[in-house]
């Protein structure tokens, strides 16, 4: 049976990041894909413009419209700009007890512009990190949601991932993405066990997406694996090539996407 997989996120329309990216990386994997939509986000390669946030009431209509039809067996959760929109997101999750959630904590994208309102990233700490499955965060995510101090040794992750746990969240992947340096390394901390992940840096200026592709992954992998950690190694070795394959890509003068690709997933 085809596993259907919804995305709650912003759109691009360059195809790169949110909406865009993250159905393109259910449909990679085999995964029927589906989404609601919390902002329209005027963005490319080289930055946003400006964001058109989706009233919190409609975000609801879209989901209980959905979720009163639809069987989900994974959520992907991305860019959500404000806190009614938070609010709005975690009642229905609630209300319909959706399984296998991942939420990816964005705030700011590489471009440097904002996709959440900093007096939002309270209303996400205590609304919808416990009741997330597994978070995401990259490192100024991480140090945002703690009030701390960012880190900058991976040796530091493991410690950081636990501090995240303790607000009250499931499972825990860091990405540390921004650390630089010739590997690309993450940390997850789930189910009683904590893992390094480690996969060579890709050279590529096309890394736009690459949060966005990574949870995606995480999620339609989770609805057709037996585990997490399954899941999550298999997603990072699907956004390394993804990586990998953006060379065959000209989109845009600055941060390209990554290239997805369907010949590996059966
Ligand atoms: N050039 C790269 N080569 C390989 N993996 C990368 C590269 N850039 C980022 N990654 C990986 O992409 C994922 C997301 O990266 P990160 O930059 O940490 O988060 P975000 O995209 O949310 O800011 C992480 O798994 C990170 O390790
Ligand atoms: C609509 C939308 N959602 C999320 C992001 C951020 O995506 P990410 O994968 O972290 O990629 P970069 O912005 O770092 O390239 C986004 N840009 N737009």
């Amino acid at each position: 049976m085809i596993r259907n997989v919804l995305t709650i996120a912003g759109t691009d329309p360059s195809g790169g990041a949110g909406v865009q990216a993250d159905l393109k990386t259910f449909s990679a994997h085999g995964t029927y894909g589906m989404s609601v939509i919390t902002a329209l986000v005027a963005q490319t390669t080289t930055g946003v413009s400006a964001v058109h946030e989706v009233p919190a009431g409609f975000v609801t209509e879209q989901l209980r419209t959905l979720l009163d039809d639809v069987r989900v067996d994974a959520v992907k959760i991305g860019m959500l700009s404000d806190a009614a929109i938070i609010g709005a997101v975690a009642a229905e999750l609630e209300r319909y007890r959706l399984p296998n959630v991942v939420l990816d904590p964005v705030m700011v994208a590489k471009s440097g512009d904002r996709l959440l309102a900093e007096e939002a990233v309270l209303a996400l700490r205590d609304e919808l990190l416990p009741r997330a499955d597994l978070i995401t965060p990259n490192l100024p995510e991480a140090a945002d949601l703690l009030g701390a101090e960012e880190i900058t040794d991976v040796a530091d992750m493991p410690a950081q991932a636990a501090r995240l746990r303790r607000l009250g969240v499931a499972r825990v992947l860091l990405k540390g993405g921004h650390l630089g340096g010739s590997s690309s390394v993450d940390v997850l901390d789930a189910d009683g066990a904590v893992e390094f992940l480690r996969e060579e840096r890709v050279d590529t200026k096309n890394d736009h997406g690459t949060g966005c592709t990574l949870s995606a992954a995480t999620a339609a992998l989770r609805a057709r694996r037996p585990d997490w950690a399954t899941a999550v190694r298999e997603a990072k070795e699907y956004l390394s090539g993804a990586l990998r394959a953006a060379e065959q890509l000209e989109v845009g003068q600055g941060h390209g996407p990554v290239h997805h690709f369907h010949d590996r997933w059966d």
